[in-house]
């Protein structure tokens, strides 16, 4: 398989060998869900569905697993601080279970509004309270982990390979931790596998340690074994989550004794203002309006023009260049379906070469750690070309370049959903219509010429449009 991808763990290019041939096992940390979703959220789901398609493409079965987080995730990275869905909950007046309903379909109405493929598994945390209560025993048991005041963390000192993700090394970590006041963690590098609930706290679970809530990271790690077993292929998220994150993760699962993910994928953020967009900090644009006013195939576009190893600056102005680009696309492409439908039969062969050179040059640049500006970019460079060929090419050859749009263009990258190509007739623009015949059809009236208007009416009329001529001007009505 050519596909090669940067591996975070090795820090290296590699080409992505599945661990069962014909099968690929992916999980992406999805978001927790505690507010609407910003433009940032959008990004790695783009991403690692293109990756996805590509796979599928390539005739590989997919499990592609992403989680929802609905407990566990802190406001404070140091084990510290409130839950963000109770938190929100408190605010709102709702259940915490309210909350996380209710963003969780607000993220997968606006992702599935990008074109993204769902997760074949969208697992919740708190329906994997038993998984992770497993994984912490097997932990303590193994001497991994300890227990205090009915908490339980990690002991980071005893995997010596933590860090070796983000390459981090221990001592300058221990030396820039902070110390709580109320510390009961041995090393402040260690991270909870289980925190004890304090009076009041509302999402509890009874475990041996008593009633208490997981840590974020023990989720992802006992959510991916569950679904991809041991040693699956690919591990992907946030760059934000390398560290602490994903390297907790790794630690649990391998003290544990399985062994992890073999490849990991980090996308770089999208950036307001130079800043990471963040629900946090409220730095953000959010999904919801951008899609009610922007086409959302033209945002997916702005999103794939920048590589996702790339930090991407969102701008309006860079909005707005790419719903023009995308429309040139878009155009193209329907010119294309259009005229496959009326030309006369016949072949071109020199748009069959360009559309093999364009097929070649995509794949290539998918296949070098998906590079998506530079599969976009091949698609543009061969607009000129298909424009002056349009003109004089014939069906076969057009019905090729429509399937060829459509494999490359919706199937790899997911920008062209029937949706966009069909060439609706809206209501408003029928209405015009309607209208501006019966403004032509007052014309004829007007200058005596009776068998025009009143073929007019006819042929409205075989249409379905009754007229009727009243006081106030003709009126019309659809049958
Ligand atoms: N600005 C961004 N650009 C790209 N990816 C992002 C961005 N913000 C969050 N993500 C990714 O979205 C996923 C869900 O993240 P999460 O729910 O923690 O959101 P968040 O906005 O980072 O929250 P917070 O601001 O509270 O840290 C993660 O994979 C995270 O890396
Ligand atoms: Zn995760």
């Amino acid at each position: 398989m050519p596909l090669v991808l940067y591996n975070t763990l090795t820090r290296r290019k590699e080409a992505f060998v599945p661990a069962t041939p014909g099968h690929v096992g992916i999980y992406v940390c999805g978001p927790t869900v505690y507010s609407d979703p910003h433009l940032g959220h959008a990004r790695g789901p783009i991403v690692y569905d293109v990756l996805r398609r590509y796979l599928l493409d390539q005739g590989y079965k997919v499990r592609f697993v992403s989680n929802i987080t609905d407990v566990g995730h802190l406001t404070d990275d140091a084990d510290e601080g409130e839950d963000k869905i109770e938190r929100r909950a408190k605010l709102e007046r709702l259940e915490p279970m309210e909350v996380a309903e209710k963003y969780m379909w607000s993220y997968f109405d606006a992702i599935t509004a990008l074109n993204v493929l769902r997760p074949s598994i969208a697992p919740r945390a708190s329906g994997h309270i038993p998984e992770m209560l497993e994984l912490t025993q097997r932990l303590l048991e193994g001497g991994f982990a300890y227990e205090r005041k009915g908490s339980v963390y990690f002991r980071v000192r005893a995997f010596p390979e933590y860090g070796k993700l983000s390459g981090k090394r221990l001592e300058e970590l221990r030396a820039g931790a902070r110390v709580e006041v109320r510390e009961e963690k041995e090393d402040p590098l260690d991270f909870a596998l289980w925190k004890a609930a304090e009076p009041g706290h509302i999402m509890r679970w009874k475990s041996p340690w008593g009633e208490g809530y997981p840590g974020w990271h023990i989720e992802c790690t006992a959510m991916s074994l569950k679904y991809l077993g041991e040693g699956f292929d690919l591990h992907a998220g946030g760059i934000d989550l390398q560290f602490p994150h994903h390297e907790c993760e790794i630690a649990q699962a391998e003290a544990a004794g399985y062994r992890f993910a073999r490849y990991w994928m980090h996308h770089n953020h999208v950036l307001l203002e130079g800043e990471k967009m963040a629900k946090s900090t409220g730095n953000l644009v959010l999904l919801h309006d951008l899609l009610r006013a922007h086409e959302p195939m033209a945002l997916r576009f702005y999103l794939l023009q920048t590589h996702y190893r790339s930090p991407m600056d969102f701008t309006w102005e860079g909005l707005e260049a790419a719903k023009r680009g995308y429309a040139r696309l878009l155009q193209a492409y329907r010119e294309v379906r259009r005229r496959a439908r009326e030309a006369p039969s016949g072949t071109t062969p020199a748009l069959e070469e360009g559309l093999e050179a364009l097929e070649g040059r995509v794949l290539a640049a998918l296949e070098d750690d998906l590079a998506t500006p530079q599969a976009l970019a091949a698609f543009f460079d061969f607009l000129p070309e298909l424009n002056k060929l349009l003109p004089e090419a014939r069906r076969e050859s057009l019905q090729r370049a429509a399937s060829v749009f459509h494999k490359l263009g919706e199937g790899l990258l997911g920008l062209f959903p029937e949706r966009v190509l069909e060439e609706k007739v809206s209501g408003p623009l029928l209405e015009g219509l309607i209208r501006l015949l019966l403004e032509l059809r007052e014309e004829a009236r007007r200058a005596r010429d009776y068998a025009k208007s009143d073929l007019i009416r006819a042929r409205l009329l075989e249409l379905g449009v009754a007229v009727e001529d009243t006081k106030e001007g003709p009126k019309w009505r659809i049958l």
